[in-house]
């Protein structure tokens, strides 16, 4: 029903794996910066799976206490790198499922000497739900989310009535989630999705949050901006006392 070279799972994912060709300075990348930057996860059926009850501890993984920010679909990195080079007080945890993405995301880290960066090739529901202890997130990103725009694929759309729960499980009692996007009508429903979640209240007034200022301009924002696109941000707070 949906990806995988390992197995099926019941419910389609947000995501079609790219079998995108790694170039050669990808490929050395996977192999030698992997045991620096990419945490080993135990898998379930599926490729991309989350086995769970392989909870990882962030403090022993990161070698520290630090406040902990997650980026689902994080691509080519520009964005958590950035992140992480201008805040190395903060660890930062990249998940995404594309390859070269990833291994690009190591190369930038790499040659900005980054620390404070994580990467997790995987299901990022999953990494929510069965990764990361519950509470253990102060922040969410996720910029541009694949839009699934035709009609017969909106049910592949992230955000959706299954998504808040298992975001509002992961963050800490007031904890951020931000969403960016350029489909209006995705922005519409991520609106809907999360003003009808019990577990988070909103984080802006008017119609939409004002452009999350540490989001760095990526391909995909220019290209909705290009094309005359309104991109659409969008702020939510975990209440205090969701799920505790
Ligand atoms: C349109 S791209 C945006 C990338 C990046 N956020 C940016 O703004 O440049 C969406 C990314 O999300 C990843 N993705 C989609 N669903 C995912 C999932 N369930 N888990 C992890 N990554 C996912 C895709 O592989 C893709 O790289």
């Amino acid at each position: 029903m949906t990806e995988t070279s390992r197995g099926f799972r019941e419910r389609p994912v947000s995501f079609v794996r790219r079998s995108g060709r790694m170039s050669e300075a990808q490929e050395r990348a996977w192999s030698d910066l992997s045991p620096r930057y990419l945490i080993p996860v135990e898998r379930d059926v599926a490729a991309t799976s989350i086995l769970p009850g392989s909870t990882i501890d962030p403090a022993e993984v990161f070698g520290r206490d630090a406040r902990l920010i997650v980026e689902i679909g994080s691509g080519q990195g520009h964005a958590i790198v950035h992140a992480a080079g201008s805040d190395p007080d903060v660890d930062f945890l990249a998940v995404e499922v594309f390859r070269a993405g990833l291994a690009r995301t190591m190369l930038d880290a790499d040659r900005a000497g980054i620390d404070n960066l994580r990467l997790v090739e995987a299901n990022a529901p999953e990494v929510l739900q069965h990764l990361l202890p519950a509470g253990s997130v102060d922040e969410i990103w996720i910029f541009f989310p694949d839009p699934w725009h035709k009609k017969r694929h909106t049910k592949r759309r992230l955000i959706a009535p299954e998504f808040p729960p298992i975001a509002a499980a992961a963050l800490r009692p007031g904890g951020v989630l931000r969403l960016a996007t350029d489909w209006e009508d995705y922005a519409v429903q991520m609106r809907e999705v999360m003003d009808a979640a019990s577990g988070f209240t909103r984080d802006f007034g008017g119609d939409w949050a004002c452009r999350f200022e540490g989001r760095v301009l990526t391909a995909f924002e220019r290209k909705g901006a290009r094309v005359g696109r309104d991109i659409r941000d969008l702020t939510y707070r975990r209440a205090a006392e969701t799920g505790t």
